[in-house]
């Protein structure tokens, strides 16, 4: 793990979503060029659908070998497939449905009408996620997991104060009562989220400021969530100027607010 986190800032949404997606191009056709396949953990939330549709914008989308990448989802609400509440359904509407993608390379969380109970989609997640792993690892090797954060510093759906942001043990939970509607929810746990090689958390807007600003200071990973992320190689904060309002004074230092290639 590194305790290197940096920060980019862009002038607003459409220049952020813009620049992930050009950032993901380039970064995707390398890890396919070095590994011959990559494993995307993708978020919901608005950032991370706006990053998606500005991908699917670029011209430079048909430059990746899109039948090489797996997605994977990091968290998921407890609805029927067909919801417009699903975070895969918004990732397929904003992306997959306009690439040439490998269906077996597909892993969404079940829904409510798999015919599974809650707790038996968690399992079967966590299962799923086994048999694509390495010999010997309870889960794939990730290459970059895309992060929202919510307004109260939650990531996929590990809440402030609960129980799930402490889980250690399971590498997928069940979430009931969710702070957040619906109140039923799928999420894998911190350690398979810093288990990636590469974490980029989006967020953009006012309401994320107060996030941002103690995840950056290193607010306690119970009251805010996205404290706790950290990738194997590089934790990079992508955000926009309304989002950044609040990070601490000393931390805008020339070092922390990066905009070098090294993704
Ligand atoms: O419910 C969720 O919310 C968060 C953040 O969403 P945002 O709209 O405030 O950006 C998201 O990261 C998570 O995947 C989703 O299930």
């Amino acid at each position: 793990m590194t305790a290197d986190r940096r920060v980019l800032v862009h002038p607003d949404k459409a220049s952020l979503a813009a620049s992930i997606a050009a950032r993901f191009l380039t970064k995707i056709v390398d890890i396919i060029d070095e590994k011959g396949e990559a494993s995307v953990v993708l978020t919901g939330g608005t950032m991370g659908q706006a990053t998606l549709e500005a991908i699917r914008e670029s011209p430079a989308r048909d430059s990746v070998d899109w039948s090489k990448v797996s997605f994977w989802w990091g968290d998921e609400r407890w609805v029927e497939s067909s919801s417009d509440d699903r975070n895969d359904k918004q990732a397929r509407e904003a992306l997959l449905d306009h690439i040439a993608i490998d269906p077996s390379r597909v892993h969404p969380f079940p829904s409510t009408d798999s015919g599974l109970e809650l707790d038996e989609a968690s399992a079967a997640y966590a299962a799923e996620l086994a048999e694509h792993a390495p010999e010997g690892a309870a889960w794939p090797e990730f290459d970059i997991t895309f992060l929202g954060v919510g307004p109260d510093g939650h990531i996929a759906s590990l809440f402030p104060e609960r129980g799930g942001i402490r889980e250690a043990e399971k590498p997928v939970i069940s979430v009931r009562n969710s702070p957040k509607p619906p109140p039923e929810r799928l999420s894998l746990t911190l350690p398979v989220i810093n288990s990636s090689l590469r974490i980029w958390l989006v967020l953009a807007g006012a309401d994320k400021a107060s996030a941002l600003g103690l995840t950056l200071a290193d607010a306690s990973v119970n009251e805010v969530p996205a404290a706790g992320v950290r990738g194997r190689r590089r934790t990079l904060f992508f955000v926009d100027k309304e989002a950044a309002a609040e990070v601490p004074e000393n931390l805008t230092t020339p070092g922390l607010f990066w905009t070098g290639d090294d993704a």
